[in-house]
């Protein structure tokens, strides 16, 4: 497992100027992003998704180059093979479960009948328990379910790696605690990289192996998971 990351952006808004400019070079699976709002965790794995161009720099995911500036590669989103889970999961309203987790697969087998399910999605509904709700819509499922629909709909592409952008932070607490230990069950199962976002020592604890600190667009260190729960942030 290798990520490699080299980004810098100079963001210019009408009153204020933003420098992302955050280098990371680690061999652990599983990687929090962890930093104040505002301090750059969305635009360094916007970058990683190809939704944020760097104005310079390299990245690369078990050394496959997604981009790099000086070797002008900056590979399509749709082909970069990234899992991008948002925190309040993004699910089409209008799509029933089994559309939903089929909608990144190719034309044809986006609306697939009761019958024939595609493997890629089948693989996914059964490990997660999804088969009871496929034709659900998501207001009528729970917050449990939606987070896993939307996983399996990440995954169902067959990425190299996995970002998660806060997936816990639009639930209350009790919630939250159990789909924080589900999360960490499901992270057991995936064998590629990932990259978690979060402003929570308990997320990092649970969620990430690693933690790299973030603050006004720079990686200010490294650390434990233990190391910073222990601190008390
Ligand atoms: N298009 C833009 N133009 C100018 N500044 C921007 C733009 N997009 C983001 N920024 C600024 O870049 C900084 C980093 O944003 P980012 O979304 O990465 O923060 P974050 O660490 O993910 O914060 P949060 O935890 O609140 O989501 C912020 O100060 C934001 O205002």
């Amino acid at each position: 497992m290798k990520i490699e990351l080299c980004i810098r952006r100079r963001l210019v808004s009408r009153d204020r100027e933003f420098a992302l400019d955050v280098t990371l070079d680690t061999d652990t699976r599983r990687v929090a992003l962890f930093g104040p709002s505002g301090a750059g965790k969305t635009l360094t794995i916007q970058a990683v998704a190809g939704l944020m161009r760097p104005d310079q720099g390299r990245i690369a995911i078990n050394g496959r180059v997604l981009f790099d500036s000086e070797k002008q590669i900056d590979v399509a989103p749709a082909a970069r093979k990234v899992a991008y889970l948002f925190q309040d999961y993004g699910l089409f309203p209008h799509l029933t479960v089994l559309q939903n987790i089929c909608f990144g697969l190719k034309k044809g087998w986006r609306n697939p009948g009761r019958r024939d399910i595609p493997e890629a999605a089948r693989r996914w509904i059964d490990t997660f328990e999804l088969e009871a709700i496929i034709h659900s819509l998501p207001a009528e499922i729970s917050g449990g379910q939606k987070q896993r629909v939307a996983l399996a709909r990440a995954l169902a592409v067959e990425p190299d790696i996995l970002l998660l952008d806060e997936p816990l932070a639009a639930l209350h607490a009790a919630l939250r605690k159990k789909l924080r230990m589900e999360l960490a069950a499901l992270q057991q199962r995936l064998e590629i990289p990932m990259i978690v976002i979060t402003h929570d020592p308990a997320d990092v604890l649970e969620l990430a192996d690693e933690v790299y600190e973030i603050g006004d667009g720079v990686i200010t260190g490294s650390a434990s998971p233990r190391e910073l729960f222990a601190r008390g942030d």
